[in-house]
């Protein structure tokens, strides 16, 4: 059963911040054309935290990268932030992409940057930042993720956890109105990857940003507000994870 998710009732006249619906996407050209997506209806709304579970393969990283403007929405409709993605120029993701933060199971910091550096590259990117204190600003984003003794450790000499802490630092230091994670706690134990989540989860709350986490990671679900499941391109019911999560 397809459904279009509606966390609940107090959400009916707000806007989402993300809003796909009847959305399609494709792989391949000719005879290899492969359809990876199906009639994806959802709308998540600010200051949700939303998890997408699912088997390997069945779209959810997919769905992820579209709905970060990190690949172009071929088919049907979708709204990031209030503005259609199908059509968009590169120009329209670029500006976009700029009101959101990504974070990966990769971390993908610069190893030859400090952390502070690191995450001072984010802000550097925000035109409305080149008159701020970038510095301090890193260092406050360092030590509200617990990471104020290794302000200026080389990302190479983190550990898993701590880089991955970096990492969150870096996506949320700009205030971003959505947080995209793909797979955030796959390399971490167990108490690194809970603490990194918790982290988000805390900094989401009180940023007021919504985050899309992608996960396999059973262990993270109950920091969900609503828990969507995907399986074979589609948006499916299950009513084993779609329940509320306690918060
Ligand atoms: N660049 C690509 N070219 C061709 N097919 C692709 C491409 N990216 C993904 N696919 C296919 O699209 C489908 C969905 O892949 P996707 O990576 O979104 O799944 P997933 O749910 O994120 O999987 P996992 O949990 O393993 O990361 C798969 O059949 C995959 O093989």
């Amino acid at each position: 059963m397809i459904q279009t998710w509606q966390s609940d009732q107090s959400h009916s006249t707000a806007v989402p911040v993300i809003s796909a619906q009847q959305l399609n996407h494709y792989f391949g050209s000719g005879e290899l054309r492969k359809q990876a997506l199906f009639d994806i209806n959802l709308d998540i709304y600010a200051g949700e935290i939303i998890i997408m579970t699912g088997p390997s393969g069945s779209g959810k990283t997919t769905l992820l990268t579209l709905m970060g403007g990190l690949r172009s929405a071929q088919e049907g409709s979708l709204k990031l932030l209030g503005q259609e993605l199908h059509n968009a120029s590169k120009q329209q993701l670029t500006h976009l992409r700029r009101n959101i933060g990504y974070i990966f199971q990769a971390h993908n910091l610069l190893t030859f940057l400090t952390a502070k550096q690191n995450v001072r590259m984010s802000l550097e990117l925000h035109e409305e930042m080149f008159d701020r204190d970038v510095d301090g600003t890193s260092v406050a984003m360092l030590e509200a993720v617990g990471l104020q003794q290794r302000i200026d450790y080389y990302a190479d000499s983190l550990s898993g956890g701590q880089k991955q802490r970096v990492a969150i630092a870096r996506a949320l230091v700009s205030q971003p109105k959505i947080v995209l994670a793909d797979e955030p706690t796959a390399a971490l134990d167990k108490k690194s990857g809970r603490d990194a989540v918790e982290i988000m989860q805390k900094l989401a709350k009180e940023q007021s940003c919504t985050i899309l986490l992608v996960t396999h990671d059973n262990r993270i679900l109950d920091i969900a507000d609503r828990i969507v499941y995907m399986e074979d391109g589609r948006l499916a019911a299950n009513p084993e994870t779609t329940i509320m999560a306690p918060n």
